[in-house]
């Protein structure tokens, strides 16, 4: 990884706060460092020392793997692995696409910055990737293939003991009980074996159920034996079939051998208590036994079909199609997560997948307001009729009157028991006494397991979907997304889809503002923990700045959201700069009114709003983020936020740069937490600049707080406010929001950010770097990838044709 260095004055004079004083190359300067600091002769004799033949094995220097010979070849092969299952990928490289598509089903990305990639093999990942059908054996070739030295004997071990043993058992629903499935029966006595499984069994006999296997979507899993065999018939008999020279007794020997297979493929199960279901499930991934979750909806004659399709105009993304393509293969939906940026189009990815079941769908959001806005988006993107598809919310609690339909609704209105209206208690009876093909969860990283588990127990689904742009919660409870839903089937790179054009291109930037003497005496003095973030959130210098910032960023012709956690602070700066604001108490008809003017009306361009508008809120006209006030170190708020502009509707015009400015009150808290709150998105590659001076705001004298004694009346409000004005915002329905946000320094180290020094102008392109950077434009040039329906099409063609497989 890049080497960290310490930034020059005037950055490095803050004391306490080394991590706003560190800084990293670009990755360009890394390499350009590197290669000239590279005497080719001291370094050839340094490398002959440390049996060493290239220029990078120094990163790598606990690694004993780095003794391992580079290939002859080595120059054309984009990865190194080291034995502890870490891997670099070279993006640089000519076969860089080819390899991150491999690598996106089988590792985990943990750091993707422009120029080196990086992944962890890990238990989930190659989890995730046998889910998708990918061999033990198609794996270690393919990663020997791309890496530069010879695979170490340890990851071999590694990758062959993991995925030895997964995908052999599956979790089955059958009339709403669930089934733990298997082709080998001394798989489920040895999971019958354990304890903790036993004691889920709801029957209480012996043995086990047989029945005969479903004979068309046969197994995904490779590595089973059946799936292989099954596969690989069906594939024989159509390819003999297709050719026409082919002797009639070859397609009937290889018919016959189907047939064989059809004999011998059997299915054993036994049931479990549906409350036990997650139980069962983490205990079989702690045993190293995971189960997998498929749905075969073709064969599925129980559950009534649901009249959907896209609509024609709907021409799903390349990525979009990438991460379904994940989610359905042999006519079998597989439960998992799919994880894209936000703005990416995560609601028609789900939207798509409803399609491609066609069977009854129940949506699941964070808050009312995503449950109108995915309700909208069905109608807009599939020709679903409008009384199929329910609102079950506080204010609304609808039923769908046909056999199949859809119904959305929040976690909260499913989970929570409390004072349950009459009409309440009738939608979950609906809700719990029928089969839901798909359980799409929205925002699924907040969903902590307990809820979930009450979700899972309400509603028996065959299939999961879990969405999200951030699959980061600060509690370290992630983990546990994997046996409540499902692997992670897919993940995208934030900067490949904005180099594409499909979300905007963001300049980042943490803009220092120093405390006036007056709140500094203050802040330093023993106070409240409230009191101190109230009055760095107060500083008449970030006040000053974030109105500097509105004016100049309105002048530029953008729409400005500025964010505040805190609502006192919310309310004083809008109120001092005669601007809209929401919070979590304005009423919903006011709510609207301000956001239908901020996008249509020019005199209205900017708006402020408290963490209720963190998610879900899709305003394609905002341009410019300020944050003011955010919580703590949350990585995932940060990265939701900076969503809230990658949808920008001019993200395609030449030179267009989207901007997200974090005010951080300098030498205060807010330093520490802000380098924490950026580790993610820098992951992501993006690149925060820290702007410790905003050129000519000093000589501004209109500025609002300009004399003492403004400043002074100021520091009285906060001094005379309560500590609960500091508060945390809570919002009714939002369960999670408080759940998650670290406010440990735990783990600093490791989630230093990236930074650089620079100027607003230098930020907004004018001076060079920007322009040099910018105004290239590649995303005119780049054509938008469309599949015209093409996933459902194909979805429907391998359907069809593993159906005529299957006859033949
Ligand atoms: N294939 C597509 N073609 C055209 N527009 C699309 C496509 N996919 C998504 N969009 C549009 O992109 C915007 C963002 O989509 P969406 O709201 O689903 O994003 P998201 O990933 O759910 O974001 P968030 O995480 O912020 O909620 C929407 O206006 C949506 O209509």
């Amino acid at each position: 990884m890049p080497p960290k260095r310490k930034a020059q004055a005037p950055l490095d004079d803050d004391g306490g706060f080394d991590s706003g004083a560190e800084e990293a190359l670009s990755d360009q300067e890394t390499f350009d460092k590197l290669r000239d600091s590279f005497d080719v002769k001291a370094m050839s004799r340094r490398l002959r020392a440390t049996h060493a033949t290239d220029p990078a094995s120094f990163l790598f220097k606990k690694c004993d793997q780095w003794d391992a010979q580079l290939k002859p070849d080595h120059i054309n092969r984009p990865l190194w692995v080291d034995d502890a299952g870490r891997i670099i990928l070279e993006s640089f490289s000519p076969i860089f696409k080819d390899a991150q598509d491999f690598l996106i089903n089988i590792a985990e990305p943990q750091s993707r910055v422009s120029r080196i990639h990086e992944y962890s093999l890990t238990a989930h990942s190659l989890f995730a990737a046998v889910s998708i059908g990918k061999s033990s054996k198609e794996i270690i070739d393919t990663l020997e293939r791309y890496s530069k030295t010879a695979l170490s004997p340890s990851v071999i071990s590694f990758i062959d003991k993991s995925t030895s043993s997964f995908g052999k058992a599956k979790i089955v629903l059958k009339k709403t009980l669930s089934y733990i499935e298997s082709d080998d029966p001394t798989i489920l006595q040895r999971l019958l074996k354990d304890a903790t499984i036993a004691e889920c069994r709801a029957d209480t006999t012996d043995g086990l159920i047989m029945e005969a296997a479903p004979r068309i979507g046969v197994m995904a899993i490779p590595g089973t034996k059946m799936a292989a065999g099954a596969n690989q018939v069906a594939h024989q008999v159509a390819e003999a079939a297709a050719d026409p020279q082919a002797p009639s007794d070859m397609i009937a020997a290889l018919r016959e051998e189907d047939d064989d297979d059809e004999e011998v493929a059997q299915v054993h199960s036994f049931q479990i208590k549906s409350e036990e279901r997650e139980r069962v499930v983490k205990r079989c991934q702690d045993i190293g036994l995971p189960l997998t979750e498929e749905y075969d909806y073709e064969t599925d004659m129980v559950n009534a079909k649901l009249d959907i399709d896209l609509r024609p105009h709907a021409q799903i993304r390349y990525y979009q199609e990438k991460a379904l393509g994940k989610m359905f293969s042999n006519s079998r939906a597989r439960s998992g997560i799919i994880v894209l940026p936000c703005g990416a189009g995560k609601t028609l990815v789900g939207i798509t997948a409803a399609c491609g079941v066609k069977k009854s769908t129940i949506v699941l959001c964070t808050s009312a307001m995503s449950v109108v806005q995915w309700r909208a988006e069905f109608l807009k993107w599939s020709n679903i009729s409008s009384e199929d598809i329910a609102v079950f919310t506080s204010e609304s609690k609808n039923r769908f009157p046909r056999n199949a339909g859809i119904i959305i609704s929040t976690y909260t209105m499913i989970t929570s028991t409390r004072n349950r209206s009459y009409d309440a208690e009738k939608v979950m009876e609906f809700i719990r006494s029928r089969e839901w093909g798909l359980l799409i969860a929205d925002e699924v990283h907040v969903v902590p397991a307990n809820i979930f588990k009450k979700v899972t127990y309400s509603i028996a689904s065959h299939a999961k979907l879990g969405l999200t742009a951030t699959l980061l919660r600060e509690d370290d409870k992630i983990e546990d997304l994997n046996f409540l839903i499902g692997p992670k089937l897919y993940e995208a790179n934030w900067q490949e889809l904005s180099e594409q054009g499909h979300i905007a291109k963001v300049q980042c930037a943490e803009v220092w503002c120093q405390m006036t003497p007056e709140f500094y005496t203050e802040w330093l003095k023993p106070s409240s923990v409230q009191k101190r973030a109230l009055l760095s959130i107060m500083n008449p210098r970030k006040f000053q700045a974030c109105q500097f910032l509105i004016e100049y960023h309105e002048r530029r012709g953008d729409k400005i959201i500025v964010f505040s956690d805190n609502v006192y602070a919310l309310e004083k700066y809008a109120k001092k700069l005669s601007k809209a604001y929401i919070y979590g108490d304005t009423p919903q008809a006011e709510r609207l009114r301000i956001l239908e003017n901020f996008q249509h009306n020019d005199q209205v361009n900017t708006i402020f709003l408290s963490k209720i508008g963190d998610t879900s809120l899709d305003l394609p006209e905002a341009t410019c983020l300020i944050q003011i006030s955010s919580h703590y170190g949350s990585r995932r708020q940060e990265a939701q936020r900076l969503g809230r502009i990658l949808r920008a509707k001019r993200r395609n015009d030449e030179g267009f740069n989207a901007f997200f400015y974090s005010l951080v009150s300098k030498d205060t808290d807010e330093m520490f937490y802000s380098s924490k709150r950026q580790a993610f998105l820098v992951d992501q590659g993006y690149a925060f600049k820290v702007i410790t001076r905003l050129e000519g705001l000093e000589k501004r004298t209109d500025l609002a707080f300009y004399t003492t004694h403004e400043r002074r009346e100021l520091l009285m409000d906060v001094l005379l406010s309560k500590d609960a004005d500091a508060a945390e915002e809570k919002i009714n329905g939002d369960m999670f929001g408080s759940k998650f946000a670290s406010t440990g320094r735990k783990g600093r180290k490791k989630n230093g950010a990236r930074r650089t020094a620079g100027t607003l102008s230098e930020l907004s392109g004018g001076q060079d770097m920007a322009y040099i950077e910018y105004n290239k434009s590649r995303n005119k040039e780049l054509k938008t990838k469309v599949v015209k329906n093409g996933f459902l099409r194909k979805l429907q063609r391998g359907t069809a044709n593993a159906k005529k497989a299957a006859k033949e």
